[in-house]
C-alpha cells in the first residue's frame, strides 16, 4: 500500500507498480492540496502584514469592528485576512476578539527589534513575482532577469529583507566565529553591514570593511552611519569578481554569497581572498549549507529555487562541497557550526 512520506520516511521510494493498482482507494491527495495551497498561505501572510493586522493588534485584542477601524479595512475583508491568520496560527480568537499569538507579537507587530516584516515585504515584492516563472527559469536554465538588475527603489527593500532574514544568524556569529580580539574583518558582499556590525558589537576593538556592489554599498554606508559604526567599519564599493579586494585584514567573511555563483566561480573567489590573506588568517563562510544530498535542511532545499530565480547560477551547496573548494584554494577547513535555522557557518584558516 502506498503511504505518505511522514509515515514511511522521505528516503523510501513511493513507486507504484501494477500490483499496487488495487490500493488506489487508500491513497488520498491531501498532501498535494496542502503543498499546492502553500502559495495561498504565503500570500495571506504577506497581505496581513502589509495591511497592518499584526501592528493593529499590537495595541491589544479587539473585535472585528475594532480591527476594521484600526486597519481601515471593511469588516468583510478584515475578517477574511484575520481568520486566515487564525487558521495559520499567527492570530488567536478569544470569543469575538482577535489577538496576536506570541510569535506574531514578537516578529510581526513592529513592537520589538526582531521585526520580520522587511523579509515578508522582500519576498512579496521581489521574490513572489519572479517565482511565477520558476518552471520557465528551470526549463531555460536561466531566470528572465537577475536581481542585480532590479529597479533602484527596490534595492533597499531587498537589503532590508535579507538583513531581517539573517538577523538571528548574525547574532549567533560572534560566538561561533571565535575571532581573536581586535580582528580586522573584510565582509565581502556584506549587504547592509549587519554581519560586520554584529561582530563589532561583540568586540569593541574590532574594525573592518564592507565590500559591496555600488548600489548596496550606498545602503550599507547609510546603515553603518545611522547605527554609529561608520568610524570602525568602512565601505568599499566594488565587484568581487573583477576588482582587487582591499588588503590589510586578518579575517574574511563571505555570508550568503556563494549561493549566487557556480562552484568554479566560488573557487576563484576563495583564491582571490587567499591572495590578500596572510597565513593563519580566518575565513568565515555563512550560508544555507546542506547535507551531501542537497535535500536537508528543508528550508535550504527550497531556497535553491529562490537563488535560481534571482541569479543565473544560483544554487545551494553542501558543507562537503565547501570543504573541497577550500582544500583546492589554499585554505584549511576547520569546522562547521550552526548559526540559526538553516544557516550555518563553515570556518577555515589560510594554509
Ligand atoms: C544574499 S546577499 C547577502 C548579504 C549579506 N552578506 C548577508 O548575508 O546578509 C548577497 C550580497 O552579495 C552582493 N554581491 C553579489 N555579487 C557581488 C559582486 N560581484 N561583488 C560584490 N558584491 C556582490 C550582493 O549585492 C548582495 O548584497
Amino acid at each position: 500500500m502506498l503511504g505518505w512520506p511522514e509515515r514511511h520516511g522521505p528516503a523510501q521510494a513511493q513507486v507504484m507498480t501494477n500490483t499496487d493498482a488495487h490500493s488506489h482507494d487508500a491513497v488520498d491527495p491531501d498532501r498535494i492540496f496542502q503543498l499546492a495551497q502553500g502559495f495561498m498561505a504565503s500570500k495571506h501572510l504577506f497581505a496581513a502584514s502589509e495591511l497592518g493586522l499584526f501592528e493593529a493588534l499590537g495595541q491589544g485584542p479587539v473585535d472585528l469592528a475594532g480591527l476594521a477601524a484600526r486597519t481601515g479595512l471593511t469588516a468583510r475583508t478584515a475578517r477574511i485576512s484575520a481568520d486566515a491568520m487564525v487558521a495559520l496560527g499567527l492570530l488567536e480568537r478569544q470569543g469575538d476578539r482577535y489577538a496576536n499569538t506570541p510569535v506574531a507579537a514578537t516578529f510581526l507587530s513592529g513592537a520589538t527589534p526582531a521585526d520580520m516584516r522587511p523579509l515578508l515585504k522582500f519576498w512579496d515584492r521581489l521574490s513572489y513575482p519572479v517565482w511565477t516563472d520558476l518552471a520557465g527559469a528551470l526549463g531555460r536554465g536561466r531566470p528572465a532577469s537577475q536581481v542585480f538588475d532590479i529597479d533602484e527603489e527596490l534595492v533597499p527593500i531587498m537589503s532590508a529583507g535579507i538583513e531581517a532574514a539573517t538577523a538571528a544568524a548574525c547574532r549567533a556569529l560572534p560566538a561561533a566565529a571565535g575571532l581573536p580580539p581586535a580582528s580586522r574583518v573584510l565582509d565581502i558582499g556584506g549587504g547592509t553591514g549587519s554581519w560586520a556590525m554584529a561582530l563589532a558589537q561583540a568586540d569593541p576593538d574590532l574594525t573592518g570593511t564592507v565590500f559591496e556592489l555600488p548600489g548596496v554599498a550606498a545602503v550599507a554606508e547609510e546603515r553603518l552611519r545611522t547605527a554609529g559604526f561608520a568610524t570602525r567599519i568602512s565601505v568599499v564599493a566594488g565587484d568581487l569578481l573583477t576588482d582587487d579586494l582591499p588588503r590589510g585584514h586578518h579575517a574574511f567573511l563571505l555570508a550568503n554569497v556563494v549561493h549566487y555563483f557556480t562552484p568554479e566561480t566560488n573557487q576563484a573567489v576563495l583564491r582571490a581572498i587567499r591572495a590578500v590573506a596572510e597565513p593563519g588568517a580566518r575565513l568565515l563562510l555563512a550560508d544555507f549549507w546542506t547535507d551531501p544530498t542537497h535535500t536537508q535542511p528543508l528550508p535550504a532545499a527550497l531556497m535553491a529555487g529562490e537563488f535560481a530565480i534571482h541569479v543565473n547560477d544560483g544554487d545551494v551547496y553542501s558543507v562537503q562541497e565547501s570543504a573541497a573548494w577550500l582544500a583546492a584554494t589554499g585554505w584549511s577547513y576547520t569546522g562547521t557550526a550552526p548559526l540559526a535555522g538553516p544557516i550555518s557557518l563553515v570556518t577555515a584558516k589560510a594554509a
